[in-house]
């Protein structure tokens, strides 16, 4: 469970500062899934990237199962982040020399798993992708799409409890976007994850449970029943 308080994180650049996120109190249950929404430059990808252990806020505590993410040494977010929390990225952010294959194994190196059982592991995560056909091929040799699988395969391959997704879909066209949803969706469910996604598009919002509306830094979070 996420547990955020006070989080505020103010970005300085001489005399210049943003608050990107002021006094952010957020609650993420183990399981639940929740759509962060809202205007371009509101914090929305500032609060990710405190879920995600990748900054800290200036004030506040992000709590992920009572552990504070916000004072762990660098060394212990490290480990959390590489044992606990997959993400993914509008840009996939794949290795463009690896192949499929060898970038999903990169998540369990920091992890000590041996190297076959890396390979095995690896190749398992690109098939329930469906890309169990394409272990080999380049980033640069598969669709958008694809690399997006890739890099959804390379974030739970690890089997983390939590799954970040910022702007997954926003470098797809609309067909690949709904694919990548379902895919999203039904990996959600079988593995019971922790699954928050930012995201500019309404359309996906609108389908969504609980979603968090992020405006000038502060958070708004309206829940509903979804329409049938
Ligand atoms: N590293 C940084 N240094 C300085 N200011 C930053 C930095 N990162 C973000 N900001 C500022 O913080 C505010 C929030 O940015 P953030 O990227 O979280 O917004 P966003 O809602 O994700 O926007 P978008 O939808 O355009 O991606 C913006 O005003 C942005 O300019």
């Amino acid at each position: 469970m996420y547990k955020l308080s006070g989080v505020t994180k103010r970005y300085s650049r001489g005399k210049d500062t943003v608050d990107a996120l002021r006094g952010v109190d957020l609650v993420i249950e183990d399981g639940d899934q929740l759509v962060i929404q809202g205007p371009t430059g509101g914090g929305k990808s500032t609060l990710l990237q405190m879920l995600g252990g990748l900054d800290r806020p200036t004030e506040g505590s992000v709590e992920l199962d009572g552990t504070d993410l916000a004072r762990l040494s660098e060394a212990r977010l490290t480990k959390v982040r590489s044992q606990n929390i997959g993400i993914i990225f509008q840009s996939f952010n794949l290795i463009p020399t690896l192949t499929a294959q060898e970038n999903v194994e990169t998540a369990l190196v920091p992890l000590g798993v041996r190297a076959s059982e890396r390979r095995t592991r690896a190749a398992e995560a690109l098939a329930s992708v469906g890309l169990g056909d394409r272990l080999h091929h380049l980033p640069g040799e598969l669709s958008g799409g694809q690399q997006q699988r890739v890099a959804i395969a390379r974030a739970l391959v690890k089997r983390p409890k939590v799954l970040l997704a910022d702007e997954p879909t926003g470098a797809l066209d609309e067909g690949t976007r709904d694919e990548i949803l379902a895919l999203l969706d039904g990996l959600w469910k079988e593995y019971g994850l922790t699954f928050v996604m930012v995201t500019h598009d309404s359309a996906i919002a609108r389908r969504a449970t609980r979603v968090a509306t992020i405006k000038k830094g502060r958070v708004t979070v309206t829940e509903r029943t979804p329409a049938a």
